[in-house]
């Protein structure tokens, strides 16, 4: 079977500045990399290559074994429907839904003509929300924020969850929290990819990385 996600070679600048070079990895299911670096160092622009929002200078990209470098920008929005989900750091929630409605919203457009409605419910008792489903986001906490968040990414069934600085500004219980709902999705078989500045939750990931002069090298943890 192949690779949910290959990197061969990919390089990317922008004008003359050269943020990421010959970069190469594989993600494969139900397996959780993370990615520390500096502030600058390119890992929001990795994340936004890998999410197919931003395309490469240089270097091939396969998803399932299929080349992407070829592709149009409706083939690319489809792909990104079909394989890719977002967590944001914050958690960008539309305030007049509730919170089922905002778990459900992407699914309305990416999996139309499906009920997703029980799915989502079932998300949030996982997720512990069953007694929050219609709360407005305002009277939500950051934790419960994030969850419902996360529920709408996992809504999407996503085989790669792509999840940018998940835990910058939280409290240590609810990052950890957190990190433990973001490593759960590889039950699914998902692939997660996480970037982040936390380098204990990037230990926790099977494979983590750190971005150093535009190269990945692997993060040997004691
Ligand atoms: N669209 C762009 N055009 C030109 N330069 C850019 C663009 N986007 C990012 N850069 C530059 O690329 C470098 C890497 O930016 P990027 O946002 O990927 O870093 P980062 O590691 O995510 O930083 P942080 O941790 O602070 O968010 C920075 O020097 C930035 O100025």
């Amino acid at each position: 079977m192949s690779n949910l996600l290959e990197w061969q070679s990919i390089s990317k600048s922008y004008g003359d500045d050269a943020i990421l070079s010959n970069i190469w990895f594989t993600l494969n299911r139900g397996t959780a990399i993370a990615i520390v670096g500096h502030s600058g160092g390119g890992k929001t622009t990795l994340l936004s290559i890998m999410g197919l929002l931003q395309t490469a200078t240089s270097g091939q990209i396969l998803i399932e074994g299929q080349e992407i470098d070829h592709l149009d920008s409706r083939r690319l929005a489809k792909l990104r429907g079909q394989y890719l989900s977002f967590v944001f750091q914050r958690a960008r929630l539309i305030n007049s839904l509730t919170a089922l409605e905002n778990v459900m919203a992407p699914a309305w457009f990416i999996r139309k003509g499906e009920n997703v409605e029980q799915q989502a419910k079932d998300l949030l008792e996982q997720f512990g929300l069953s007694h929050r489903l219609y709360y407005k986001p305002q009277e939500l906490s950051l934790g419960q924020l994030w969850r419902i968040s996360l529920a709408r990414a996992l809504l999407l069934k996503p085989s790669i969850l792509l999840a940018d600085e998940p835990t910058n500004d939280l409290d240590p219980a609810l990052a950890e929290e957190v990190a433990q709902c973001l490593l759960q999705a590889r039950q699914n078989g998902a692939g997660v990819v996480i970037v982040t500045h936390d380098v204990g939750l990037a230990a926790q990931a099977d494979q983590p990385f750190r971005l150093e002069a535009g190269t990945l090298l692997p993060v040997v943890c004691q």
